[in-house]
C-alpha cells in the first residue's frame, strides 16, 4: 500500500499546497481571491452584527477573540466558535468573522478565535491556545444552549485537538455539542519533511502528540456526545482527501456520531469561503445541527 512515507518529498509538498489544486484559478491567485474573500466577509459581518472585538482570553497578546452578536434576542441561543486556518502560519481573526452573518441572521452568536500563528507561536502553544478560548467563553456565556466548533484547515486540526482535551487539568469540562472539521489535517507526520513545517519547526515528538488521529481514544472520553462533520472539498488533495478520510473512519469505529461530507464543486478555498451564504449545503447543514433550518 502506498503512504505518505514512500511518496517523495516533491510530490509530499505538492500535496500538500492546496492552492496547486483548485481548478478555478492559479495557486498564486487562489490565495489571494481567498483572503480578500474572508476579509470582505468579515468587514460586512462587522457592519452587521454588535461586536465585541479583542476580548481577551488569556495574558498573552494574541490571546484574543472576536464575538460576533444577533440583534434579536432569542431564548435559545447557540454559540458557534470559528478557528481559522493557514497552515498554522498565515491568516488571523481579523479576517475570520466572515461566516458570522447568516448565522447571526439565525439568532447565534459567533466567535472568532485568535491564536499566535508560527513563527512566534508553536503547535503546544497554538492548541494550548484554543483549549483555554473555549474555557474562557463558556465561562462568560454560561447561558448559551449550546457551543459548537468549526475550523477550516490547520484550524479544524486545532478544533479536533479540542475534541481531544483531556479537560481535568482546566477550571470546567465544555461539553461541546457538534463540530464542524472543513478540509482539516490530523496526521501531523506527513508534513514534518515539508516546508509547511519550516516556520513550526515541529519534532517527530510535537507531531505525534498534537496528531488528532493518534488521540481518538481521548476524543473518545473527552466528547462521546459531540456530533462531529467531517467536511473535505471534492478538489482538495488525494492527501488532504485521505487525511479526511482516514480520521472519519477512525471516529466512526470507535463509536463517534460522525458523518462524512464530500462537499462537490468546491476546492480547499471556496469551502470555507462559502459559509458567506446563507444557502450553501455546510451552512445549512450547521443551521440544522442548531435546530435553526
Ligand atoms: N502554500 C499553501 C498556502 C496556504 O495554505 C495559505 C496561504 C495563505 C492563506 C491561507 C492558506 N491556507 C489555508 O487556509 C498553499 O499552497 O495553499
Amino acid at each position: 500500500k502506498r503512504t505518505w512515507s514512500n511518496i517523495s518529498t516533491k510530490e509530499l509538498e505538492r500535496q500538500y499546497s492546496p492552492s496547486r489544486w483548485s481548478r478555478r484559478m492559479s495557486a498564486d491567485d487562489v490565495i489571494k481571491a481567498h483572503v480578500k474573500a474572508l476579509k470582505e466577509g468579515t468587514e460586512q459581518a462587522r457592519s452587521v452584527a454588535q461586536t465585541l472585538l479583542n476580548v481577551p482570553y488569556g495574558e498573552g497578546d494574541g490571546e484574543k477573540l472576536d464575538v460576533y452578536i444577533p440583534n434579536i434576542n432569542s431564548l435559545d441561543v447557540h454559540l458557534v466558535v470559528y478557528i481559522h486556518g493557514g497552515y498554522w502560519q498565515f491568516l488571523s481573526k481579523e479576517e475570520s468573522g466572515f461566516m458570522a452573518v447568516p448565522l447571526v441572521d439565525k439568532g447565534v452568536v459567533v466567535v472568532a478565535v485568535g491564536y499566535d500563528i508560527a513563527p512566534k507561536g508553536n503547535m503546544d502553544l497554538m492548541v494550548s491556545q484554543v483549549r483555554r478560548s473555549i474555557v474562557s467563553v463558556i465561562q462568560q456565556y454560561s447561558h448559551i444552549s449550546g457551543l459548537y466548533l468549526c475550523g477550516h484547515s490547520a484550524g479544524a486540526h486545532l478544533a479536533a485537538m479540542v475534541l481531544s482535551t483531556d479537560w481535568s487539568q482546566y477550571s470546567i469540562t465544555p461539553q461541546i455539542k457538534g463540530a464542524f472539521l472543513v478540509s482539516g489535517i490530523y496526521d501531523l507526520l506527513p508534513i514534518l519533511s515539508t516546508y509547511v513545517n519550516e516556520p513550526l519547526k515541529m519534532t517527530e515528538e510535537v507531531a505525534v502528540r498534537n496528531s488528532p488521529s493518534k488521540l481518538v481514544p481521548q476524543l473518545k472520553l473527552s466528547s462521546s456526545s459531540c456530533q462531529i462533520v467531517v467536511a473535505v472539498a471534492e478538489n482538495d488533495s488525494p492527501e488532504f482527501r485521505k487525511q479526511s478520510e482516514e480520521f472519519y473512519k477512525t471516529l466512526e469505529a470507535s463509536g463517534l456520531n460522525v458523518t462524512m461530507e464530500d462537499v462537490a464543486n468546491t476546492d480547499h478555498f471556496s469551502i470555507i469561503e462559502k459559509l458567506v451564504d446563507g444557502e450553501y449545503h455546510l451552512t445549512k447543514l450547521l443551521l440544522k445541527m442548531m435546530g435553526k433550518s
